[in-house]
């Protein structure tokens, strides 16, 4: 599974000729990978419209509530109108910048599978939580408090380990401790939704993911595709992390 996540980059005009550059090459696209792209909320309807169907869209956020007085928010309904298939939540950014927390994170799980979306859930842990050795106890506590309400289907559930400090930074994990960390992820969706769902589950690598080293980590057993953010932004680097994933 290849998912590239915008963040704040890209308006409707940007988003259009992204999808347009996408539609001439989607004959590189292989039939057995899921793709997926996440835009801002603004460019999501241009995005479904004018991407080819193979790449499915995603939000990047999702409140849990039905609806409300929740400024600056955006519901369930909202982003089925547009066609969306996953939601991102518990990215880091969220979590550091705008005090997302473990709970808020799980009560938005059980909304977005309610809903009928596939959660892409993120964990990881920063540079001081690694050099102190707790980089399993971190994720292991955000994966397990995510879950806590989920649905036991390994289909409706996408996770991604994004260690803090290798997102935007080309600062990577070795693919062998990428691949060390997704195992012991899985074990945790297995102790909170059976091993069933934990053979399902698709759990991504992100951080500093490009063209250059995707192979490496998705050629990891555990680790079955890549969230990737500023090397998603250009088009051709998207065709090109897919023909790499294509040949790992
Ligand atoms: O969601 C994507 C991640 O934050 C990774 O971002 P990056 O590929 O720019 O390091």
């Amino acid at each position: 599974m290849l998912v590239g996540n915008w963040k704040m980059f890209k308006t409707i005009h940007e988003t259009r000729h992204f999808a347009e550059v996408l539609g001439r090459n989607v004959g590189k696209l292989s039939a057995d990978i899921d793709f997926a792209v996440c835009p801002p909320y603004t460019a999501l309807q241009v995005a479904k419209v004018v991407l080819p169907a193979q790449i499915l869209t995603g939000a990047q956020n999702m409140h849990q509530a039905e609806d409300g007085a929740y400024t600056g928010e955006i519901s369930a309904s909202m982003l089925k109108e547009l066609g969306v298939t996953y939601v991102v939540l518990g990215h880091s950014e969220r979590r550091q910048m705008f005090a997302e927390t473990d709970g808020g994170v799980r009560d938005k799980v059980e909304a977005a599978q309610t809903a009928g979306f596939v959660p892409i859930v993120c964990v990881g842990e920063n540079d001081s939580e690694r050099e102190a050795g707790q980089t399993m106890a971190v994720v292991g506590r955000q994966t397990r408090i995510a879950l806590e309400k989920a649905a036991k289907d390994g289909d409706k559930l996408v996770v991604a380990y994004e260690p803090v400090w290798a997102i935007g930074t080309g600062k990577t994990p070795s693919p062998a401790d990428a691949q060390a960390v997704i195992q012991g992820i899985r074990k945790v969706v297995a102790e909170v939704l059976g091993e069933d769902a934990a053979s399902q589950v698709r759990i991504l690598y992100g951080g500093s993911v490009k063209p250059g080293n995707i192979a490496q980590f998705v050629s990891q057993p555990d680790i079955d595709g890549a969230l990737v953010g500023g090397a998603s932004l250009d088009p051709e680097s998207f065709v090109a992390m897919a023909q790499s994933m294509t040949t790992a």
